[in-house]
């Protein structure tokens, strides 16, 4: 058999050299092969770096680059890792500017086995063999950034204070005493009935404050299951708790940091969480359940409410210590119907908004239309007028709008003849009582049940203005229940599509 000797010339003729000649060609391969080629001591400073590598990182002599610590010279490197643990990182991404690096670094040894440095190679371009795992690896990337980025526009301040339509004295107001709590950091509390503009408010507050460029975070109490807002507001470590995360959650208190937090419905607050409110805010820290650990948190807290505060502070349901340190600078939104001048302004503009995105014709209101829409008393506020508006713009097929049409979108009989057009009845009104059925034309009774079902949803919505929790609240059933149902009876066309909301 043919020996290494006997097959090479005389460097290969013993072990020893035979090894250093192996390490040797490998270095120079590795070195040949490899964008970059960086050598550190056992204190992690440059001995040695190409001049490729070198230049890569702005050193146009690599000379200028040695005796520097390796991070000076590349900003991600774990060459100190390598020559502190011993142990070589064989394959490793590194972003280092323009592309991602395959990296390998390896920790050098002296004859006794201690680390005295590490060699690190960079390879890239010639490294056609890695190409689908980079493209792997950097699309997963772009697709990363990318979802941080949406998550951060979610956590951006949606309207501004030129959002908030209305220039009846009362909203002028409430514009005046909210810019002035824009300029202060102390907790606002506000308060008005649904769909009155409270979270649109609490989104200009921030928009137009010290914190608008940080996160603008909500946690919308009603909508949140009870057993669920510990975790929601302070985040859980690993596995601390049964169902968890593998890796965890973050609290929305530590989201917020440095910015705004909304509570919303802050009066569905469970008595058991409220002191752990009161004592988050008072200490600006929190502990993420499960951790042990103690995160500081600078949040300014906007609250919400539409429930009467004073009184669920009276009827034991609501701390008055938080009470008061919500309190501080209270806003109330007045209802709609107590602000008609506000009513045409806030009409046109919405049903700009809701033209433009639609890219629909823009119904004309006959002056009756608007009349009648003076004359309801809008429970659901400005929600339900943007609902009963998107409706209509829905069901509109030209001609100008009177009061005949708009009737049914408001839950009424029409008020002039001829009689209202079936087709945009709301479910309320198609509803008819076993006397008015065509005796001809007998409903089934399971079908019979799901009609009055969808008539009842849609009175509960109706009466909430379209608010999906607080409908659900008011008859009892539980939120994702209402929305089974909901989207059951539309598909059935036993409901109409649109006028719900979510918060
Ligand atoms: N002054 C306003 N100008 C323009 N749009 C408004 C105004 N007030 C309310 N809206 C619109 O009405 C809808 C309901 O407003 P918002 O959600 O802020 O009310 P809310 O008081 O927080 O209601 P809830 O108590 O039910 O949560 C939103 O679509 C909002 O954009």
């Amino acid at each position: 058999m043919e020996t290494l000797s006997e097959a090479g010339d005389n460097v290969l003729g013993n072990y020893d050299s035979v090894a250093r000649r192996a390490m040797e060609s490998l270095f120079r391969t590795f070195e040949n092969f490899s964008e970059g080629t960086i050598v550190v001591d056992v204190h992690g400073r440059v001995v040695w770096i190409n001049k490729r590598y070198a230049a890569r990182f702005g050193f146009a002599d690599p000379q200028e680059a040695v005796g520097l610590d390796c991070e000076r010279v590349i900003p991600n490197s774990l060459m100190r890792d390598v020559v502190d643990t011993g142990k070589p990182i064989l394959l490793d991404i590194m972003e280092a500017g323009r592309e991602p690096m395959i990296v390998m670094r390896l920790p050098i040894k002296d004859d006794d086995g201690n680390t005295v440095g590490a060699v690190g190679f960079a390879l890239f371009d010639e490294l056609k063999a890695l190409t689908p795992l980079l493209s792997h690896y950097t699309r997963a990337r772009d697709e990363l950034a990318a979802t941080r980025r949406t998550l951060e526009q979610t956590r951006r301040a949606k309207y501004t204070f030129a959002s908030f339509v209305g220039n009846s004295p009362a909203t002028l107001e409430v514009k005046r005493l909210a810019r002035r709590a824009a300029q202060v950091d102390a907790p606002v509390l506000l308060l008005g009935e649904t769909g009155t503009g409270k979270e649109l408010l609490a989104h200009a507050i921030h928009a137009g404050s010290l914190r608008a460029d940080r996160p603008l975070v909500t946690v919308n109490v009603a909508a949140i299951p009870d057993a669920l807002l510990e975790v929601e507001f302070f985040g859980a470590a690993p596995g601390a708790y049964t169902g968890a995360e593998r890796k965890g959650r973050v609290g929305k208190f530590e989201l917020a940091d440095g910015g705004t937090l909304f509570l919303d419905e802050i009066g569905d607050m469970p008595l058991a969480l409220q002191s752990k409110l009161l004592r988050a805010l008072q200490d600006k820290e929190i502990e993420p359940i499960g951790s042990n650990r103690i995160i500081r948190s600078d949040v300014r807290i906007i609250a919400a409410t539409s429930a009467d505060l004073p009184a669920l502070v009276e009827a034991g349901k609501f701390r008055a210590d938080l009470y008061y340190r919500l309190n501080v600078v209270p806003i109330c939104l007045p209802p709609l119907r107590q602000r008609q001048a506000d009513l045409l302004p806030l009409a046109y503009a919405i049903l700009e908004e809701i033209c433009r995105r639609t890219e629909r014709d823009a119904p004309v209101l006959s002056d009756c239309a608007l009349s009648l829409m003076g004359q309801h008393d809008w429970p659901g506020n400005v929600r339900e007028l943007r609902n009963t508006l998107e409706r209509l713009v829905m069901l509109h097929d030209g001609g100008a709008v009177d009061a005949s049409r708009l009737a049914p979108l408001l839950g009424r009989r029409a008020v002039t003849a001829p009689p209202v057009a079936p087709v945009t009845a709301s479910p309320l009104a198609q509803t008819r009582t076993p006397e008015q059925m065509p005796p001809t034309d007998p409903l089934g009774y399971a079908e019979a049940m799901a009609q009055y079902e969808a008539a009842y949803l849609s009175q509960a919505l109706a009466a909430s203005g379209g608010n999906v929790p607080r409908a659900a609240r008011a008859i009892g059933i539980s939120r994702a229940a209402f929305y089974k149902k909901l989207v059951a009876h539309r598909a059935a066309g036993r409901m109409a599509p649109a006028g719900i909301t979510e918060t």
